[in-house]
């Protein structure tokens, strides 16, 4: 059954064509598995988060489950090594950023297991609302001990909240589906891109012409009675395997060569996401409602 909106659309199951969300790593980047420490580089929007940064380097705080080694390094850092043109560009992603909590402090990796990984081990050491992105994840991880294929062109990003009423933490993947979609709307409104119908599956997966182009993982620990809630995104975005991704899209609908970036969403997302949070955390679920029309009912 399809339901139509005047702002949001939700593709409820059945859906056409169902895309298993496991699917198998490459030798090469298995190969890659744990040889060496993963970069991991701190980086702030402010000097408040920048302070974050210094002394989880000095103090070597962070790390990985069974003992997988991190090798931390500070935003300043980035330009003492060569990444790819195509490397997650750090201050653009800062730049367009506006929010106040979420995505302020940012861990990016050119390669580790897992950006879920990173912060659900290292949840009580970070700042609420920290984001880790990885431009390549060789443990990426899905839903139902699934496996998530983590190319490079895939945005990759997992980040942290805090909440104390548990009956709040099932639907907060809710908010997350939303605030993507929301957020690629925003891009697309932002550089004049024709409208990319990007559907969500409730409650956490997101379909692009009817094949599965993202997934939410969300996670939580309860602890000092608060719960602890890590949540993961992947989105096909630049890579056209396994299935299709936004730029294919983009480049079928439009005349002149646009790309999105992965930068603009992921700080799209969270300039939705912390907005769309606080309706949630103030108003209840009627935020997933209120707009919904019910065509021919
Ligand atoms: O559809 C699913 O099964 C959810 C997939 C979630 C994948 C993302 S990629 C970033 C984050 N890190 C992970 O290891 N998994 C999530």
């Amino acid at each position: 059954m399809l339901v139509q909106s005047s702002r949001f659309r939700f593709l409820f199951p059945p859906i056409q064509k169902r895309i298993p969300s496991s699917l198998s790593f490459s030798v090469a980047s298995s190969a890659m598995d744990s040889a060496s420490p993963s970069m991991l580089f701190l980086c702030g929007k402010s000097s408040t988060e920048s302070e974050i940064a210094k002394s989880l380097k000095i103090n070597d705080t962070l790390n990985l489950p069974n003992g997988g080694k991190v090798s931390a390094l500070l935003q300043s850092e980035i330009n003492t090594f060569r990444f790819g043109e195509d490397a997650f560009n750090v201050d653009l992603f800062l730049n367009s950023l506006s929010t106040k909590r979420f995505g302020r402090f940012l861990i990016w990796s050119p390669l580790l297991p897992s950006t879920h990984d990173i912060v659900s081990h290292n949840f009580c050491e970070l700042p609420v609302g920290t984001v880790c992105v990885a431009d390549t994840q060789f443990k990426g991880r899905g839903r139902s001990k699934n496996a998530w294929e983590s190319p490079r062109g895939c945005l990759m990003f997992s980040f942290t909240l805090q909440m104390e009423d548990g009956k709040t933490v099932p639907l907060v993947q809710y908010v997350v589906s939303l605030a993507v979609t929301e957020a690629i709307k925003d891009v697309c409104d932002r550089n004049g891109f024709p409208f990319i119908d990007v559907r969500i599956k409730w409650p956490n997966d997101l379909y692009l012409n009817g094949l599965k182009v993202g997934g939410i993982l969300c996670t939580s620990t309860y602890k000092s009675k608060k719960f602890n809630v890590s949540s993961g995104i992947g989105f096909n975005v630049g890579n056209e395997k396994p299935t299709t991704c936004l730029n294919t899209v983009l480049k079928e609908l439009s005349t002149t060569p646009n790309e999105f970036r992965r930068e603009d969403i992921t700080a799209a997302f969270f300039n939705k996401f912390e907005m769309l949070y606080d309706i949630f955390i103030n108003q209840g679920e009627s935020i997933f409602w209120s707009s919904l029309q019910y065509p021919g009912m």
